[in-house]
């Protein structure tokens, strides 16, 4: 084992979507940045998430706008290899080296290994003498928390001791959780992970968890042909608006899908669950109402937790002071609460703020940039040009400064990728009163307006907007239905602006197009 010192300005620990912006953003006043990746530079997102994912979803949207447009023919059953090789070319056939160029090219230092915190600004990272790149799409479970793969798969270590001058940004995202379940863990259940790197569709999945992985997925396995059984202990999408889980959860009854709500799993039963799951015979599945499901494949979507069992807090003495589920809790500017000298960030996953690959880029454009401020010497092209001062380590920005988190509590957004699609901004009418906000809902059919009828006979979707009001601006909007997620940034747009509804009033919608529903919000409010 080899031991070797270097200095950094900075180190950045997780190289997903959300590390590589903080590392970025941070290096643009000059600072020199360690990014340190254990997998894959490029994390979850790009390899078994987001971008794999909505590739798989994206036949079945497709079809669905075919078959409700009159004069096409029927579109046939999809070509279910030709949808796995489009998934294998978006994910690079999981080979990070065009992010690896991107991270060289933009003068970060890539550091592959294991990082974990040995003490103040200092990180040690645990190098596998093969690189990762190239790692098996296949190697992680649910069983496998995600923590030390490298380490696991690869005999000879080495050991490599960074230091950072000024600052340490964790981004080291979250893990899938796999309930305590008899029967469950040995099961060989799918995460996310298989689910979205699978080389196969099974004839039948059952999936645990109502959720955002859950439902997609239902979805996805569903239009590639497999029979699917959806096992939700509460309603459908809880975070979102009721009447979205209902609308989503309809359209997947319609589709084939055996959607149960309010139903628990009691236990798991698989008796040839060997070593691979491959070879694994059919999963039954035991309900708290006595019912049972028997799959080829089981998918555990039950939620995820922020990454931190594996940083070594203690020597920080943090493991005492984590949030929620083990988030690293931060304040507005990102920097980790009760670390004295204000040395450690976090922003993505870990902080269990926001699990979305947008949200966690916005806290890492936040936090490199308060980083590059604090710390940085030249202000050279790529620097933040606002002219604006970061505020002093300990203190945080204004409401709405580039250096404040605002819209990770004002303006959240997220998308399903579902059909129909869901997609929101700021929180529901029930969150909204209960954190005091006076809001009117104002709902409307999408139905309704002149662009939907053009789009075709069966459009349908639900649109609402929340009103404050006191301070007549919008703060919150929910969209139901095709291609809602690309209905959302006006909205946005609109809670982000705090625009009076008298000004949006002047915002002309064009004829004919869905955007109409935002005349009709506001004459249904009384404008
Ligand atoms: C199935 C699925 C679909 C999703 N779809 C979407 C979507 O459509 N849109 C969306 O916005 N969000 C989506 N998400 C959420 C999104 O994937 C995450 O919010 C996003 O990946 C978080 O980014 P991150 O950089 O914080 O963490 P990650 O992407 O998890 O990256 C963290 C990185 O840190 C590395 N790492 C961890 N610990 C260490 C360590 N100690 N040392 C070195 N490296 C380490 C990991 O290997 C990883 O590469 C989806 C999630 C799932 C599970
Ligand atoms: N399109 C997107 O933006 C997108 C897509 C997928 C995932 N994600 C993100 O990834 C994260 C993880 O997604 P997820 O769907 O796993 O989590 P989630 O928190 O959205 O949903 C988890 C679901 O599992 C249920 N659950 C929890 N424990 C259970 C148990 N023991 N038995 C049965 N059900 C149980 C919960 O009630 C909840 O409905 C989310 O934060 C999500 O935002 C985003």
């Amino acid at each position: 084992m080899s031991v070797s010192e270097e200095l950094f300005d900075v180190i950045v620990i997780g190289g997903g979507p959300v590390g590589e912006n903080a590392a970025d953003r941070a290096s643009r006043t000059g600072l020199s940045v360690a990014l340190v990746e254990s997998e894959l530079v490029g994390g979850e997102c790009s390899y078994w998430a987001c971008m794999p994912s909505k590739t798989l979803l994206r036949t079945g949207a497709v079809r669905a706008i075919v078959q409700d447009t009159p004069g096409l023919s029927d579109p046939g059953t999809p070509d279910v290899a030709a949808v796995l090789a489009r998934r294998d070319e978006i994910t690079k056939d999981w080979d990070d080296a065009g992010q690896v160029s991107w991270v060289e090219s933009s003068g970060l230092t890539l550091v592959r290994g294991h990082g974990r915190l040995t003490g103040e600004r200092l990180v040690e990272v645990t190098v596998p003498h093969e690189s990762p790149a190239g790692v098996d799409a296949d190697t992680d479970s649910a069983a496998d928390s995600g923590a030390g793969l490298a380490e696991a798969e690869t005999g000879e270590l080495q050991t490599r001791l960074l230091r950072a001058r000024h600052a340490v940004i964790v981004a080291t995202g979250s893990v899938p959780v796999l309930p305590d379940v008899p029967g469950l863990a040995g099961a060989s259940p799918w995460s996310s992970r298989e689910a979205t790197s699978a080389d196969e569709i099974p004839e039948s999945l059952v999936v645990v968890g109502g959720g955002v992985v859950g439902v997609e997925m239902a979805n996805a396995y569903a239009d590639l042909g497999a029979q699917v059984t959806l096992l939700a202990r509460g309603s459908l999408l809880s975070g979102a608006e009721p009447f979205a889980g209902e609308m989503v959860g309809d359209s997947l009854r319609k589709r084939g899908v055996d959607v149960r709500t309010g139903v628990n799993v009691s236990s798991v039963e698989r008796p040839d669950a060997g070593a691979e799951s491959d070879s694994a015979g059919p999963v039954t599945v035991t309900l708290s109402d006595g019912g049972r499901v028997t799959a080829a494949e089981i998918l555990v979507a039950t939620g995820r937790l922020p990454r931190t069992a594996d940083l070594s807090l203690e020597n920080i003495g943090l493991e005492g002071a984590l949030g929620r589920g083990g988030a690293l809790v931060v304040d507005e500017s990102l920097q980790v609460t009760g670390v004295p000298g204000g040395w450690l960030y976090a922003c993505g996953d870990v902080t269990g703020r926001a699990a979305t690959t947008h949200q966690g880029k916005y806290q890492g454009r936040i936090v490199g940039d308060v980083v590059a401020a604090r710390y940085g010497t030249e202000a050279g092209d790529r620097a933040p040009t606002t002219g604006e001062a970061a505020p002093a380590v300990g203190q945080e920005g204004k409401r709405w400064s580039r250096y404040t988190a605002t819209a990770d509590h004002a303006a959240r957004v997220q998308v399903v990728f579902t059909h129909p699609q869901v997609s929101w901004v700021g929180p529901t009418e029930h969150q909204a009163r209960s954190a005091g906000i006076p809001v009117e809902a104002v709902s409307y059919d999408l139905s309704w307006v002149s662009g939907a009828s053009v789009a075709g006979p069966n459009y349908s979707g639900r649109a609402q907007v929340l009103v404050d009001t006191q301070r007549r601006v919008l703060v919150g909007a929910t969209f139901v239905g095709p291609d809602a997620g690309e209905m959302l940034h006006a909205a946005t747009i609109a809670v982000v602006g705090e625009v009076p509804l008298d000004r949006l009033w002047h915002a002309v919608p064009a004829y004919p197009t869905v955007s109409e529903v935002w005349l009709r919000f506001l004459e249904s409010y009384g404008l």
